[in-house]
């Protein structure tokens, strides 16, 4: 699972006078003096030193230093049906496509992004991870392409994680090794702000909000909004709003028209996506055959929009 070479450490604990090898050193359950040797020349960290360093370097923001930080982003509406574990999918492929690597995290105990991608009833999945401290079980599904997957078990982590106030935590400690191996990190939210919903944002960088245009979606976006400047109050000051992206949206409708402006109107001064993300029925017909829309039918519109909005979202983070 490691990625850190001798050199990034070297570079790290260079910069960062402060940190003490000894203690590092015990934290990573090393021999004693393999950190001061290693800083002084006289040995190359091997690669179980590095595998158990990682996780406490992590704690001390080697990935930041390192700018190789996954951009984290949640994919959140408190509704269901919107368009979530779609976009989940098709933003991933269309990141993919542009040689990005990314992770998709189902976060839903329906279970519908597994699904949607042909994974169905998985043996190891986020549940444990969120409930034993074992590192999250990640599924190749093509290069670059990776699934963390869940079913219906997800939900029993849901009283563990309320049971301490730093079961809110848990998701993002299970993440952080993670956020080395991966450009991007996309996680699809339930239906609901519940605590599943609230440990995405506490571990993210950024929400992503898909919106139907419809005339509720003004009223939930409030809680919405409410919820995230809550978790930047307290446990992610540096979360953020990549965009809101309307979604199913139908070109003929003259009412789909009227309330997108309206909804833009209302939400002023919140960033929206340039692309939307209309109508296509091969959008629910690649999910039912469990492949992602660029492998369905890559002339659809459904491609074409979701590849719109990846390279919107590449563009606001520039290598
Ligand atoms: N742009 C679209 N055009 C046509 N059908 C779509 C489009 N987007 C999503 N769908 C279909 O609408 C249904 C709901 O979409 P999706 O599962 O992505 O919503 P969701 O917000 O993730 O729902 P939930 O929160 O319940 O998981 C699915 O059958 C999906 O295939």
């Amino acid at each position: 699972m490691y990625m850190l070479t001798h050199e990034e450490v070297y570079k790290f604990l260079k910069r960062k006078q402060t940190l003490s090898h000894s203690g590092l050193n015990k934290e990573a359950g090393l021999p004693t003096g393999t950190l001061t040797k290693a800083m002084n020349g006289q040995r190359t960290l091997t690669e179980s030193h590095l595998k158990a360093l990682e996780p406490v370097l992590l704690q001390y923001g080697i990935e930041d230093f390192l700018n190789r930080r996954a951009t984290v982003l949640a994919i959140v509406n408190h509704k269901g049906g919107v368009g979530k574990t779609t976009t989940t999918i098709n933003l991933g492929k269309g990141l993919v496509n542009r040689g990005q690597s990314v992770l998709l995290i189902d976060m839903d105990s329906q279970g519908n992004l597994s699904q949607s991608l042909g994974v169905h009833n998985p043996q190891q999945q986020l549940l444990q991870a969120l409930t034993q401290s074992v590192p999250m079980p990640v599924l190749r599904l093509k290069e670059n392409y990776h699934l963390v997957p869940s079913d219906l078990e997800l939900s029993r982590a849901e009283a563990e994680l309320i049971k301490t106030p730093s079961g809110v935590l848990r998701f993002r400690n299970v993440l952080a090794p993670l956020l080395t191996q991966y450009d991007y990190v996309l996680i699809d939210c339930p239906p609901s702000l519940n605590i599943f919903t609230y440990s995405a944002l506490v571990a993210s960088t950024a929400a992503l909000v898909v919106l139907e245009p419809e005339a509720s979606a003004v009223k939930g976006m409030y809680n919405l909004l409410e919820l995230i400047q809550d978790i930047k109050d307290s446990f992610n000051p540096r979360l953020g709003i990549e965009g809101i992206v309307m979604a199913q949206v139908s070109q003929q409708l003259v009412l789909h028209r009227e309330l997108m402006s309206q909804v833009r109107n209302d939400l002023k001064g919140q960033p929206f996506f340039k692309t939307e993300i209309r109508q296509n029925i091969a959008l629910a017909e690649s999910q039912y055959v469990g492949q992602d829309i660029f492998d369905y039918k890559p002339s659809s519109t459904g491609a074409v929009d979701y590849q719109a909005l990846a390279d919107e979202v590449v563009a606001k983070h520039p290598a």
